[in-house]
């Protein structure tokens, strides 16, 4: 398919989302740690932070962190990569996670668990008489608060670090609206903006990321009723769609139209607060 071929919707997000035409997995590695770099030394912080969660895109985010810090301390600049990691509870995929810190190699690594927080502030709402529309919309909300936990503590990191917030977000979760509004989304920089998901996980590979890592299946993990519960599942298309889609390659009509429809609904997630 032709970019002439695209409807005007697909170019116009594939646009607003900056996903090159052209993929070089090395020149990408280059271009994203040098923004790294250029973020610590120019803002003058001390610190990326990032949570690390067993997935690939945290994965991938980490090890260009520490390429960047490295690169930054060999200007003269003073500065870490500091991973965090943020389970609610025991995490099912621990030692997947405990990999992906190896992997990435931080100089430090703080374990925050998220699991009190969540729970206390549920129990504020359930005690101030919040009443949801059933268990599953109770989970659903509660997971997105675990994302929220998970912003506040890496935002006191690096508020007491002086450092900079990392975030994950790329343009297959873009698309979608696929991040929890000032949960994961909640953040200072994305290294990754503007790539697919089968591009990230090119970049991880690239990166020599143990293969497994790399091609494990994504989940978000919020939603304590369906743990390790697929993104595809939850979102009802496949990354393979939606990287298609974005990558201006041929796709069935309900996709394109089911995608250019999450695109417009979630755009107040991509934005910043509405004013009058
Ligand atoms: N039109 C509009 N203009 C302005 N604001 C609007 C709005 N519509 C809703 N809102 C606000 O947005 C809120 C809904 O957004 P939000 O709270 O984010 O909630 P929502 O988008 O419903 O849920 C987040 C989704 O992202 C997924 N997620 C989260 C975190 C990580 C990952 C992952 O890929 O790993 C995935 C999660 O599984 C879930 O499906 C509403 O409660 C409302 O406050
Ligand atoms: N349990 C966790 N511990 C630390 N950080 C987490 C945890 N869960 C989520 N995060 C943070 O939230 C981000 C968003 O989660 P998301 O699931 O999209 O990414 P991922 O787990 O790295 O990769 P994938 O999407 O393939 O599962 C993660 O990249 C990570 O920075
Ligand atoms: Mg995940």
């Amino acid at each position: 398919m032709t970019d002439t071929e695209l409807s005007q919707a697909r170019r116009d997000i594939i646009r607003d989302l900056a996903v090159p035409a052209h993929f070089d997995a090395d020149a990408e590695i280059g271009r994203r740690v040098a923004f790294l770099a250029d973020r610590l030394t120019a803002t003058g912080s001390r610190a990326l932070v990032l949570g690390i969660s067993g997935g690939v895109d945290s994965l991938t985010a980490g090890r260009l962190c520490r390429l960047a810090v490295d690169r930054a301390r060999e200007s003269g600049h003073e500065c870490e990569y500091v991973a965090m990691r943020l389970p609610y509870g025991e995490q099912k995929d621990e030692e997947d996670a405990a990999r992906s810190v190896a992997f990435t190699a931080p100089e430090r690594c703080l374990t925050v668990d998220v699991g009190p927080a969540t729970d206390a502030m549920a129990a504020s709402l359930d005690d101030a008489g919040m009443a949801y529309a059933d268990d599953s919309s109770r989970d659903f909300v509660l997971g997105n608060v675990k994302a929220r936990q998970r912003m506040i503590a890496q935002y006191a990191v690096s508020g007491g670090l002086r450092g900079l917030v990392v975030g994950t977000d790329h343009a297959a979760e873009a698309v979608t609206g696929f991040f929890t509004k000032y949960g994961d989304g909640g953040v200072d920089l994305v290294p990754l903006a503007g790539l697919t998901k089968r591009r990230v996980r090119a970049v991880a590979a690239a990166l020599g990321a143990p293969g497994d890592l790399v091609n494990k299946v994504p989940t978000a993990d919020l939603e304590t009723l369906t743990p390790q519960k697929p993104d595809e599942e939850a979102l009802g298309l496949t990354y393979e769609q939606i990287d298609d889609f974005l990558e201006g390659l041929p796709v069935p009509g309900h996709v394109e139209t089911t995608l250019v429809d999450r695109y417009r609904a979630t755009a107040h997630k991509r934005a910043l607060p509405t004013a009058p």
